[in-house]
């Protein structure tokens, strides 16, 4: 078993010990790249970066779909698109583990019962913190809303920019990416597509 270093009891804030072998990739990494891992204002460095890591990928540690456990029904027969636009994410490419930044837009058309609007944020960013390629992580916010809330229909439409291709690579900023799934309703009706898109401000 490794060895947990890193502050601990005595840090008044608390922070969660790092493992010695997850110091020691950061510290690798640092000498790998062209820098003194030793030098004073590197020294907490790899600590600092893995416990980053951890928030970045908290996502590992929860099911999103417990946040639609709960559910209203008394809603007055409300049964017309429900839609969260504009919600910022940020997440990790598989890749690279380099940020994607972006926001999403999640509607669902109920079937006699909806979720409070806060949940759907909290399913995005669910999957969002881990790491993810764009494609998947709108399928995934799409298929558990789906098996889920069993609605009549799910949109997910996803635009983000990539920092593997806007601060490495083929450095092109400025450029978004564009993922969408429709099921149910909204896959099958042309005219329920047009307008869950012109809501989310795509039509
Ligand atoms: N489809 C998809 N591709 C992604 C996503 N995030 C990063 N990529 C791409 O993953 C690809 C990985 O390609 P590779 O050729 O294996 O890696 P690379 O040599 O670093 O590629 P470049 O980024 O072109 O320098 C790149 O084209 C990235 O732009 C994503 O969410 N979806
Ligand atoms: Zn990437």
């Amino acid at each position: 078993m490794s060895s947990l270093v890193g502050p601990d009891e005595d840090d008044p804030r608390g922070k969660p010990p790092v493992p010695q072998n997850v110091q020691d990739a950061i510290r690798t990494l640092i000498e790998w790249t062209g820098d003194d891992p030793e030098r004073e204002g590197l020294l907490d460095t790899p600590a600092r970066v893995a416990r980053a890591w951890k928030e970045y990928c908290i996502g590992y540690t929860e099911d999103p779909a417990v946040h639609l456990g709960r559910v209203f029904e008394e809603v007055g027969g409300y049964n017309e698109i429900v839609l969260l636009k504009d919600i910022p994410f940020q997440s990790h490419c598989e890749h690279h583990m380099a940020p994607i930044i972006g926001k999403a837009a999640i509607a669902y058309l109920p079937n006699d019962r909806v979720v409070g609007i806060s949940k759907l944020a909290r399913v995005l960013h669910g999957f969002a913190r881990r790491l993810q390629v764009q494609e998947r992580l709108t399928a995934e916010v799409a298929d558990c809303i789906w098996e889920n809330l069993q609605p009549q229909g799910v949109a997910v439409v996803i635009d983000a920019q990539h920092a593997c291709m806007t601060a490495r690579g083929v450095r092109t900023p400025g450029v978004g990416m564009v993922t969408s799934r429709m099921m149910g309703t909204f896959l099958e009706d042309q005219r329920s597509r047009k307008e869950v898109l012109s809501l989310m401000g795509y039509g």
